[in-house]
């Protein structure tokens, strides 16, 4: 067997590894904590499940993650497997899901752990406790087997070699024979205890005791018949007195019932008579009563207005009421709408006339307003007058003053007179002005030459004159300014005067314009009067008709105020009628009734005069039936008569005299029988027992013959199991010494091979597989006396002993898987480690395909086929696997010498 791949996911500290193995030395290398041992761990796992973990289930995943996945692929005895494992975390729980599966097409698979588990168990023929044991030396567990008792290495090497097998085989058939002994013990108690049974059975004399019983029964049964004849004797002795008895009682019984219908017959003729006179009494009561009814009704005849108290009167009067009833109500009716309709009128009128009244008092006031209208007319009218009166009066003085003027115009010539006149005036100023103009120059002129002249220069040129000046001019200016002078003043007398007309003129213009205004006011007064004139006409117009319609309206309500008071009388009227007809109506109903109770007393009459018919007819019928009761107890008394004659009391007395005595003999012979009849009874009760007792014992001689040949069988086999359990013992004990032989061979060998030339000759193993060193010179040592070192090389070739007598000793595939060895050079010295290393070597060539170390020292590295170098990555805490290259690696560990 050898593993041909690993491939992990999140399994301790591995995130992702896939590494393949081959066969030959593998080393696997790698510092402190990096996951060697969990890559061993992890195929130790895959084939044996949770059995081969130290922990639990839930600490293979790693920290962090919900799940792990472990595949390992293997191939023994030539087929291939691929075993995968995957565990699941989950609420705390651990899902564990397994598989196995050939993957060479020879179609094995495995589901589950436990199958899974069964499978390789049985595939490689060890178990997890037995791989540990033999192949898979884990760290720290190099000891193992040394450290053991002696029991215990004989157990696991028994184990290995399936001699454990045997044992078990002993084991059983020990427990077979116990097993048989068991059986064969109750058995032979059952055999003393029917021998028992049988004997005390025969004891008893059987068939003597049949014969007594039989022949007692016989007699007992003669008896019982005997008596049972005499028996229906008397019986029918019993019976024939009893029908005498019965005879006799029946005529008996028919006297009495006979009896009893005559005394009957005769009750019910007296009851009837009763009842005949109780009618007759009952037809006098009613005729007393039909008197009284009659006078009744007399009384009430004039109330219903009936003359005679017959069916036809009162039909015809009932008529005639509902009649006169009609009628009323028609007239009522109408009478009551009238009433209502009149009352309804006289309510509306008043209302019409109380509105017109009204309207009268409004119109009224509207033509109080039209006089008041009129008065403020006339009033405006008279002012106006007075008004126009003045300004005549003024325009009067103002044509006065045109006649009174100095110029002679007229008012409509005013205006063109002054205008001419102004012109007049304009033209005179402007004269004015020129003449002081020129009479301002003239007058400087003359002042000039004056002033020149007293200075003595020419008051023309100007020049300075002595004597002559040129003085003519100057007079020549005073002359001028003396006619200017005499002008202006002239002129100014002018302009004096034209202003004085002027004046005039613009006041007879303001009197013109005035006269003009007036005229126009009083046109206008003039209109205004007539105006106000007409309205006052108008409005006094407006008066006398308004009061006129006024009186109308009020003549008016005063009309319909009567009709109102008329109707209301006729209102009245009707309604005193509707009074006088509903009393009419009452007195019908009056009528009416006394008219019903004329009729009640008359059915009343009727019905009393049906009941005394009736129990007159009653009253027959009943003399009828006693007539038929008294024929029918004529009868009845003969009978009696008859049946009185025929009834025997002597014979009576003798029949009951024989039926006691058969009753008497009756109950003994009961008795007698009973007795006799329990006696058979216990009779055949004992025979039954006694051919049960004997049937019982045939039965028990059949039992125990059966019993003595089941009892010789199983005495043979358990000698027979004896010897079995006796030749797998011997068979083991046998076995083990040939194992132990070949063991110590192989064990000294090996010893030989990494212990030889040394201070220990060789090691004897006996057949309780102790152990014992002996030392060069002869002397004998416990293996747990060795060093450290020496005890692990001494386990090893313990365990190469073991494996490779395991690998040669079994027919068959060699079960042998890879041998795994975890740290085994921790005790060794380098010296030691070369003889491991020899070890190794040597294990090969005996044939051990695959060898898987962990290790990191260097000549183990060295002696490796190939080595797998395990890194944990200080970052992310993960580990990996990687395989150098062969080639690589001679070089390395060449470079390191
Ligand atoms: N469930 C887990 N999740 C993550 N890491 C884990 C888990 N279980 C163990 N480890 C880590 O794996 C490492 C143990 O690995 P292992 O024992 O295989 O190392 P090693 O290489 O054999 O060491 P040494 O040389 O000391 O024997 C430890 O560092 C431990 O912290």
């Amino acid at each position: 067997m050898k593993f041909d791949r690993v491939r992990l996911t999140n399994f301790k500290p591995y995130g992702d590894a896939d590494l393949r193995l081959t066969e030959g030395v593998t080393v696997i290398h790698g510092l402190n904590g990096s996951g060697k041992s969990s890559l061993l761990e992890a195929c130790f796992f895959a084939l044996y499940g949770s059995k081969a973990l130290d922990g639990t289930l839930e600490d293979v995943i790693t920290n962090g993650e919900a799940e792990t996945e472990v595949e390992l692929w293997f191939t023994h005895a030539g087929t291939s497997y691929r075993v995968e494992r995957r565990l699941k975390s989950y609420d705390g729980r651990i899902d564990h899901k397994c598989t196995l599966e050939s993957t060479d097409g020879s179609d094995v698979t495995r589901d589950g752990a436990r199958a899974v588990r069964e499978f390789v168990s049985e595939l490689l023929r060890m178990d997890a406790e037995a791989f540990v044991n033999c192949a898979y030396v884990r760290q720290g567990e190099v000891n193992k087997l040394i450290n053991a008792t002696p029991r215990e290495r004989q157990d696991t090497i028994d184990d290995l070699l399936q001699l454990g097998k045997l044992e078990e085989y002993r084991e059983r058939a020990g427990d077979a024979r116990l097993g048989v002994e068991d059986v064969l013990e109750n058995r032979r108690g059952r055999l003393d205890q029917l021998d028992e049974q049988i004997a005390a059975k025969e004891d008893r004399d059987l068939h003597e005791r049949l014969n007594e019983l039989e022949s007692e029964l016989g007699e007992v049964t003669e008896e019982i018949d005997r008596y049972e004849t005499q028996r229906e004797q008397a019986k029918e002795t019993r019976e024939a007195a009893a029908e005498t008895l019965s005879a006799h009682a029946e005529k008996r019984e028919e006297l009495e019932a006979v009896e009893a219908a005559i005394e009957e017959i005769e009750a019910a003729i007296r009851s009837a008579e009763r009842e005949r006179d109780d009618h007759r009494d009952a037809i006098r009561e009613t005729r007393e009563r039909i008197a009284e009814i009659e006078s009744a009704i007399d009384e009430r005849l004039d109330d219903a207005g009936l003359d005679a108290a017959t069916d036809e009167a009162v039909a015809e009067r009932r008529s005639e009421l509902d009649d006169r009833e009609a009628a009323v109500r028609e007239e009522l009716d109408d009478e009551r709408v009238n009433a209502e309709a009149l009352r309804n009128q006289a309510t509306n009128l008043a209302g019409k006339a109380d509105d017109r009244t009204e309207r009268a008092g409004e119109i009224e006031a509207e033509a109080e307003e039209a006089a008041t209208a009129a008065e403020a007319a006339a009033e405006e009218v008279a002012e106006r007058e007075s008004s126009i009166q003045e300004l005549r009066e003024e325009a009067e003085s103002l044509r006065e003053r045109f006649e009174a003027a100095d110029a002679d115009v007229d008012r409509d010539g005013v205006a063109d007179e002054r205008d001419a006149l102004r012109e007049r005036r304009g033209e005179v100023r402007e004269r004015i002005a020129e003449l002081s103009t020129e009479l301002k120059n003239a007058r400087e002129r003359v002042e000039e030459a004056e002033e020149l002249l007293a200075a003595g220069k020419c008051p023309e040129c100007g020049q300075p004159v002595e004597d002559s000046p040129h003085a003519s001019g100057i007079d020549e200016d005073r002359e001028r300014v003396a006619e200017l002078e005499s002008e202006l003043n002239e002129t100014r007398e002018r302009e004096a005067s034209l202003d004085d007309g002027i004046d005039e003129l613009d006041d007879l213009a303001a009197a013109a314009d005035r006269l003009d205004e007036i005229d126009e006011t009083v046109e206008m007064l003039e209109e205004r009067v007539a105006e106000k004139r007409a309205e006052a006409e108008r409005e006094r117009d407006a008066e006398a008709e308004k009061r006129e319609r006024a009186e109308a309206l009020r003549e008016e309500a005063e009309e319909t105020r009567e009709v109102a008071a008329e109707k209301r009388g006729q209102a009245e009227t009707a309604a005193e009628r509707v009074t006088e007809l509903e009393a009419e109506l009452a007195a019908v109903d009056d009528a009416r009734e006394a008219v019903t109770a004329v009729e009640e007393r008359q059915s009343a009459i009727a019905d009393a005069e049906d009941e005394i018919e009736r129990r007159r007819e009653k009253r027959e019928s009943l003399a009828e039936v006693n007539d038929e009761r008294r024929d029918r107890l004529a009868d009845k008394r003969d009978r009696r008569d008859e049946l009185a004659e025929a009834v025997d009391e002597e014979a009576v007395e003798d029949a009951k005299g024989r039926k006691s005595d058969a009753e008497e003999y009756l109950e003994k012979v009961a008795e007698e029988l009973d007795r006799l009849e329990e006696r058979r009874t216990e009779l055949q009760n004992a025979i039954g027992g006694v051919k049960a007792d004997l049937a019982e014992l045939a039965e028990r001689r059949e039992e125990r013959e059966a019993l003595g040949e089941r009892v010789d069988a199983l005495e043979t086999l358990h000698d027979e199991t004896s010897e079995l359990e006796s030749m797998y013992a011997d068979l083991r004990a046998e076995l083990r010494q040939r194992n132990v032989t070949e063991l110590e061979r192989t064990l000294n060998e090996t010893f030989e091979l990494v212990y030889g030339n040394d201070a220990y000759s060789h090691i004897e193993l006996d057949g309780e597989y102790v152990l014992t060193v002996y030392q060069k010179d002869g002397e004998p040592l416990d293996p747990e006396q060795l060093s450290g070192g020496e005890r692990a090389l001494f386990n090893l070739s313990l365990r190469c002993a073991i494996y490779r007598l395991l690998s040669e000793g079994i027919e068959g595939a060699a079960p042998t898987p890879p041998l795994i060895l975890d740290e085994p050079t921790v005790f060794l010295d380098s010296g030691h480690v070369s003889r491991l290393v020899r070890l190794v070597e040597e294990m090969r060539g005996f044939g051990v395909r695959q060898i898987i170390i962990v290790s990191h020292d260097d000549e183990l590295v060295g002696a490796a086929d190939e080595l797998v170098t395990v890194e944990k990555d200080p970052r992310s805490n993960r580990s990996t696997v990687r395989r150098e290259d062969a080639a690589e690696l001679g070089v390395a560990s060449l470079a390191d010498d």
